[in-house]
């Protein structure tokens, strides 16, 4: 089995009286794409709030290569290697494409990196790198104001990809995107694998979660229900129930 990158052990978060994440145990391990689904509301983005910092957890621990991270900040936790996208993208809008990326190059540099200009030289390369991977060096110094909706999409991974990360959370990536681009996307996570990338998907369209995951957790109520390989966690008519708002009556 492949290095585990990232553990997160029972991690547990309500909103008031709703327990919106009840204990999630997960792994994510270099080298393989696991897809995180369920439906609506089961927690998906939470965990990944919980384990990026962007939320405190009422309980539970996360570690990556062992180290415990629960309590550190956002930016503390992507210097430990985790690059993280959003269902709203969060970009720069009135900066230009080569901004945003050059700006997700520097959770990666230390404040005492020797050779300061030689290592700004090299964030200009990475990001330089990113623009090439994604398809938008042509697009470098337009406004991300106004890229259409894909190239967004592809902006927000070149983020990703700068950021040298090791660790992908990647929040609902390829939604929305047509065939063509899709299949673009997918070239990135195989060369991001092959790197030895761990890599966490959210993502609602089941299509996608064959062609691009190793394995699935799927998520119900705050709680991981299902752990597998995608062709025996999809065949699961209790989950498919589940999943397509079929849930069974709970017993009195
Ligand atoms: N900041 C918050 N305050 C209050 N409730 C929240 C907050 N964030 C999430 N929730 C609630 O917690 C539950 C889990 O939300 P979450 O966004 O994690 O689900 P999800 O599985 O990502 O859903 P989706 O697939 O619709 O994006 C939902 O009921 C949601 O309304």
């Amino acid at each position: 089995m492949n290095e585990v990158l990232l553990r997160s052990e029972n991690l547990a978060r309500a909103f008031g009286g709703l327990q919106a994440v009840a204990g999630v145990s997960l792994s994510l391990y270099a080298g393989q794409v696991t897809a995180l689904v369920g439906p609506n509301g089961a927690g998906k983005t939470t965990t990944f709030n919980l384990i990026t910092g962007n939320l405190r957890a009422d309980s539970g621990t996360a570690q990556i290569r062992g180290r415990p991270i629960m309590g550190l900040k956002p930016w503390q936790v992507a210097r430990l290697g985790v690059a993280r996208s959003f269902q709203d993208l969060r970009l720069f809008t009135h900066m230009t494409v080569r901004e945003n990326v050059f700006a997700a190059t520097e959770t990666a540099s230390w404040f005492w990196q020797p050779g300061g200009s030689r290592a700004r030289l090299r964030r200009q390369e990475r990001a330089e790198a990113a623009l090439e991977a994604t398809g938008l060096a042509a697009l470098a110094d337009a406004r991300a104001v106004d890229l259409a909706y894909a190239e967004r999409k592809f902006l927000s991974m070149a983020r990703i990809l700068a950021a040298e990360a090791d660790i992908w959370l990647l929040d609902e990536p390829a939604s929305g995107l047509d065939l063509a681009s899709r299949l673009r996307f997918g070239e990135l996570l195989k060369n991001a694998q092959a790197r030895g990338v761990a890599i966490c998907l959210i993502e609602h369209n089941l299509d996608v979660v064959v062609e691009l995951s190793n394995r699935i957790a799927f998520l119900d109520q705050g709680r991981v229900l299902a752990e597998g390989d995608p062709g025996t966690i999809l065949k699961d008519p209790a989950l498919a129930a589940i999943y397509f708002g079929d849930r069974p009556q709970e017993a009195a």
